[in-house]
């Protein structure tokens, strides 16, 4: 039932030229669930993810969020769908000129007009749930190692209790140790505030650890869905060879020869 639906997409299209990247993607991600997206480098996972934020605008199809169609929605009533994500973009994307604290707080002062006093506190309240301490807040981000960034991007995140989360390719760039710590902070932080969750990566390990409903997208459609721990029976060749990293099968990387 579409009601138990947090987002559903449908035949969703978007073209660069005559670069067809989603050729009719369809996509439900149930109501406090959380559904990971997997596919090889350059099968659209970005372009996908940025139509469903409003970042992009799709050439066809429909994108509706708690029922509510939302593409080709005015951009004012788009903003307050908006504002029920966070997002945890790859390598944090934090702003090198605001202290920690600042940066996890930042929706919160410049999104929602809260004071900063009050904003600050969340923000430690935050930082303390992702295991930083107090003092960390002070620092900037070039201070902090990448391990510790990603820890802060989650914070911020999560900071305004958003019902939706993006994670995008959360573990990129981490080691198998800090990798682990980050599946565990998503899954509880992702429980804390009761959201939805919508993770796009490569990482078959922190699919697993993070993800109830998995999806693969490849050649502009939503090849196989199913639960997580299904993905290593999925039956489909290309899913199958996805998730054991094999050269060899249906899927073709494209090689360019010199
Ligand atoms: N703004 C844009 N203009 C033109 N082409 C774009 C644009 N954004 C994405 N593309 C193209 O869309 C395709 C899919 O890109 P996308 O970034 O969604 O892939 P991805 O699956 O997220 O890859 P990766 O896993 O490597 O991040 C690529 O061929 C890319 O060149």
């Amino acid at each position: 039932m579409s009601s138990d639906l947090k987002i559903k997409v449908r035949g969703l299209k978007k073209a660069f030229g005559s670069n067809v990247v989603l050729d009719g993607v369809d996509l439900d991600v149930p109501r406090g669930k959380s559904l990971v997206v997997i596919g090889g480098s350059g099968t659209g996972k970005s372009v996908m993810i940025k139509c469903i934020l409003g970042l992009m605008q799709p050439d066809a199809g429909s994108i509706e969020i708690d029922g509510q169609e939302v593409v080709g929605m005015p951009a004012r009533e788009r903003e307050r769908v908006m504002r029920k994500f966070g997002m945890l973009f790859q390598g944090a994307a934090l702003f090198d000129s605001l202290p920690v604290w600042e940066n996890v707080a930042f929706g919160l002062i410049s999104g929602r007009g809260m004071k900063r006093g009050e904003a600050k506190e969340i923000a430690l309240r935050k930082l303390s749930a992702v295991g930083l301490q107090p003092e960390v807040g002070d620092l900037f981000p070039a201070e902090l190692s990448g391990g510790m960034q990603k820890r802060v991007g989650l914070a911020r995140a999560i900071a305004a209790e958003p019902e939706i989360i993006f994670f995008d390719e959360p573990t990129t760039g981490l080691d198998p140790i800090m990798a682990q710590v980050i599946n565990e902070l998503i899954v509880t932080c992702v429980d804390m505030v009761g959201a939805t969750a919508l993770s796009i990566t490569h990482d078959m390990h922190s699919l697993r650890e993070i993800g109830d409903n998995a999806a693969m997208i490849y050649q502009g459609k939503i090849i196989w869905a199913g639960e997580a721990k299904d993905i290593d029976n999925s039956g489909n060749p290309y899913v199958e060879q996805f998730v054991k990293g094999k050269a060899e099968g249906p899927i073709r990387m494209p090689v360019r020869s010199f």
